[in-house]
C-alpha cells in the first residue's frame, strides 16, 4: 500500500534519510523501529506530506503523493506530540476535529473503550498525560481510514489501556487496514507487529518478521535482538 523509493531528507547538513526504500504489505501492522534520532518521525511525516523530501518518491495505493494533498483524507494519524489549546474541553476538541474532517465518526465507541466519559467536560490542560493520549487516540481512530499511522501511541498509557489499544489495533488490522507504528515499548511491538522495519543511518537496515529478526541476530529474545543490531552497529 505504501511504496517509497530512494527517499532523501536532510535538515541543513544533517542527513536523516539517505536513499530509503520501503514497500509495506497490502494490510497488516508494520513497526518502524530505530534508535532515537534515526528518522522514524521524519519518515512518517514524509508519508503524510508534513516533511518535504529533497529526493525520492512516495506512492500510496499506486498514486504519487507529491502535490496531491487529497490522499491525506484517507489516513488516520496519531502524532508523537499533539498540541491542542489547553483551554479546550475534551468534547469541544472532538467536535472540532469532526467538523474539520467532515467524515462520519465513531467517537462514542472509542470514548467508551478508553473510559473517557468522565473527562469530556474537562479542559485539556487539566488532564494527565495518559488521559491526553487516550483523547488523541480517539481523535486518530474515529474516522476509520484504510491507512493508520501511529507515532508512539503507547506513550503514557497504563497497562490496562495498553491492552485496550492493542486489541483496537488488532481489530483494525482484521478489517484489512495497513498500520504503521513506532514505539519504544518492545514487548508491545513484538506482540502486535507483522513486520519489523529497522532504520539505521538513513536506510532500512532490516525488514522482516519478529522471528526472522531473532534468527538473523541469533537472539531468542526480541529486545535483545534489537539491542544486538544497535551494538553491532555502534549506534
Ligand atoms: N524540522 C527539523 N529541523 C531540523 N532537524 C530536525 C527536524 N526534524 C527532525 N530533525 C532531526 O532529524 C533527526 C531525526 O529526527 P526524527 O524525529 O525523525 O527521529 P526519530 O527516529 O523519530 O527519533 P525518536 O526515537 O527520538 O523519536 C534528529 O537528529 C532530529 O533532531
Amino acid at each position: 500500500m505504501v511504496n517509497i523509493t530512494n527517499l532523501h531528507k536532510k535538515f541543513g547538513p544533517l542527513v536523516v534519510l539517505n536513499g530509503l526504500n520501503l514497500k509495506t504489505p497490502e494490510s497488516g501492522i508494520v513497526a518502524v523501529l530505530g534508535p532515537n534520532g534515526s528518522g522514524k518521525t521524519t519518515l512518517i511525516k514524509s508519508i503524510l506530506g508534513m516533511v518535504v523530501p529533497q529526493k525520492g518518491e512516495i506512492q500510496i495505493n499506486g498514486e504519487r503523493v507529491k502535490k496531491h494533498w487529497n490522499y491525506r483524507k484517507n489516513i488516520d494519524y496519531l502524532p508523537q506530540i499533539a498540541n491542542f489549546p489547553g483551554n479546550l474541553k475534551v468534547q469541544e476538541l472532538i467536535d472540532m476535529i469532526k467538523d474539520l474532517r467532515g467524515k462520519e465518526a465513531r467517537d462514542q465507541e472509542l470514548i467508551d473503550l478508553f473510559k473517557l466519559e468522565p473527562f469530556l467536560e474537562k479542559k485539556l490542560s487539566n488532564l494527565s498525560g495518559g488521559s491526553k493520549q487516550k483523547v488523541n487516540l480517539v481523535l486518530c481512530f474515529m474516522f476509520d481510514s484504510p491507512l493508520i499511522i501511529l507515532d508512539e501511541p503507547t506513550s503514557g498509557l497504563d497497562p490496562v489501556s495498553l491492552i485496550r489499544l492493542r486489541k483496537l489495533i488488532q481489530r483494525e488490522k482484521e478489517k484489512g487496514k495497513t498500520i504503521l507504528i513506532t514505539s519504544h515499548i518492545m514487548n508491545f511491538v513484538e506482540e502486535i507487529s507483522d513486520r519489523i522495519v529497522f532504520l539505521l543511518e538513513g536506510q532500512i537496515y532490516f525488514n522482516g518478521t519478529v522471528e526472522e529478526l531473532k534468527t538473523s541476530t541469533g537472539e531468542k529474545d526480541f529486545e535483545h535482538a534489537i539491542a544486538n543490531i544497535l551494538t553491532e552497529n555502534h549506534a
